[in-house]
């Protein structure tokens, strides 16, 4: 506990040192008693629009403000990009320990994760058929790592490891394990803490909802802003914001804020499956923004499986260069669960039109048209019902039971991870099993025959012989 606050209270010393105001109506304060690290908690009410901290551009830790931008070519910096320049940067300022101008800020950031790319196998395997294993990235990193960051430390020995004269062997050592997961947790930190710092004068396009586009986060550099990260982050309870001025970062009220009251962030409308991956915790209230995703291959599959059409691979192409086509679809929460609100359009445009006879699709292709996805009809229903059903039935255990099973006290790291994972296969399975009540319940008010039943089962459309389970 007291190295814990000695390395906070030294952090602010040294963020105040720096030129950084910090109102003195906040608090950095010890949450781990609820599993939330270091927090900021309003000490006194704060106005609407009230500067919290103001920190000068100088104190981020970013590639224009490392030593190495000056000894490394620009051009090496470009071929990087900003995550693994920022990586390049962060180890070569923690390799450097107390001499690094970034040490206090090192001292309060965390070195373990429960992010997914920490998680064992044993672990990865209660997310059960979450897509989200499939974004994890690990062994990409590993070879970006490898292949990319490694050669510039050798390349550069003498200056990463400037004044040791075993430069070139440590340099060598850099692609061993260690080393990596080195690498690995400063990628971590900029995932989980990192700001996309935009300059001073230009403003980037957000979207309504305040959100910029991913390519155009891609573009900026990425820094690590003292103070301003150590805010955790709230769904719903979010009441402050990062602005980005001249030459600093102003952290503001975005509502009145009580004396008590904690200082949230914002990371967007995240599933919880992808705060699990980035940030490596979950809260009840992101379960709003779940989804279940659907990987394409699996609907193509679906699909061939019930067409004798040979024209497949055409119409894939031909739906790709009208942006139909992406490597997976999220079903949506709503509620009450409603098709047209959840199922995104292209998945039933897609649907659809794979399951055109050839004639059909031949037409549509001719006008340069898609279908419409308003108009469902009771084959294409039928073949999403199935896609959804056998999603739900790629998970191992029952939704009833995950439900069931209790986790209210998850005291040790495994039990911890145990239990998110199980609430993010909780929220997906949901929803899947929303969506296939509400498919059943559309099949039964458009009436007719069940075409793909009868195919499937080569009789006269009666009910199927195998006994679908509920997840
Ligand atoms: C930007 S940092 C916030 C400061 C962090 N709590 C610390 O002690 O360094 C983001 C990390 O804080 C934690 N975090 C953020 N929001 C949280 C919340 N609402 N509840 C619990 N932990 C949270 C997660 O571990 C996340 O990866």
């Amino acid at each position: 506990m007291a190295d814990f606050e000695e390395a906070s209270q030294r952090f602010q010393g040294w963020l105040s040192r720096s030129g950084a105001d910090i109102s003195n109506k906040i608090e950095l304060r010890d949450l781990r008693a609820v599993n939330a690290g270091r927090g900021v908690v309003a000490a006194q009410d704060v106005d609407e629009d009230e500067i919290l901290f103001r920190i000068p551009r100088s104190s981020v830790l970013c590639v224009e403000n490392s030593i190495l931008s000056k000894e490394i070519p620009k051009a090496t910096f470009d071929t990087l990009g900003p995550w693994l320049s920022l990586i390049l940067v962060m180890l070569y300022e923690y390799e450097n320990k107390s001499a690094s101008n970034w040490a206090p800020y090192f001292n309060v950031l965390p070195m373990e994760f429960n992010t997914l790319m920490f998680w064992d196998a044993n672990e990865l395997e209660e997310l059960q058929a979450s897509a989200v294993r499939t974004k994890i990235g690990k062994e990409s990193a590993d070879e970006n790592f490898k292949k990319e960051l490694v050669p510039v430390i050798k390349e550069f020995a003498e200056v990463f490891f400037s004044g040791d004269g075993h430069a070139r062997a440590r340099a060598e050592e850099m692609s061993s394990p260690e080393n990596l997961l080195l690498m690995h947790k400063m990628g971590s930190l900029i995932m989980a803490y990192a700001f996309d710092v935009e300059p001073g004068n230009v403003h980037k396009d957000v979207d309504e909802d305040g959100y910029a586009s991913e390519d155009e986060d891609d573009a900026l550099p990425k820094g690590m802003v003292p103070m301003a990260d150590m805010l955790n982050a709230d769904a719903d309870r979010n009441n402050a914001r990062l602005f980005y001025e001249e030459d600093s970062l102003t952290m503001k009220a975005l509502k009145p804020i009580k004396a008590g009251e904690e200082i949230f962030n914002d990371y967007g409308p995240l599933p919880r499956s992808d705060l699990l991956r980035r940030y490596g915790y979950i809260t009840d209230n992101y379960a709003q923004y779940d989804v279940a995703e659907i990987p394409t291959e699996e609907i193509v599959a679906h699909v061939s499986s019930l067409s004798h059409s040979s024209t497949l691979a055409e119409r894939m192409d031909y739906l790709d260069e009208h942006d139909v086509v992406d490597t997976g679809y999220d079903i949506t929460n709503s509620d009450p669960f409603n098709i047209q609100e959840s199922i995104p359009p292209e998945l039933i445009v897609l649907v659809q039109f794979l399951l055109l006879p050839d004639d059909g699709a031949k037409r549509l292709m001719g006008k340069g048209k898609l279908p419409k996805p308003g108009n469902i009809a009771r084959e294409v229903v039928d073949c999403l019902l199935k896609i959804v059903k056998a999603r739900l039935e790629q998970y191992k255990t029952f939704l009833e039971d995950d439900i069931a099973a209790t986790d209210d006290f998850p005291t040790t790291q495994k039990e911890l991870r145990y239990a998110m994972a199980k609430h993010v296969r909780i929220g997906e399975k949901r929803i899947l099993t929303s969506a296939g009540a509400a498919l059943a319940r559309m099949a039964q008010e458009l009436g007719g025959t069940n075409s793909i039943e009868k195919r499937l089962n080569g009789d006269a459309g009666g009910p199927s012989r195998k006994k679908q389970k509920t997840r």
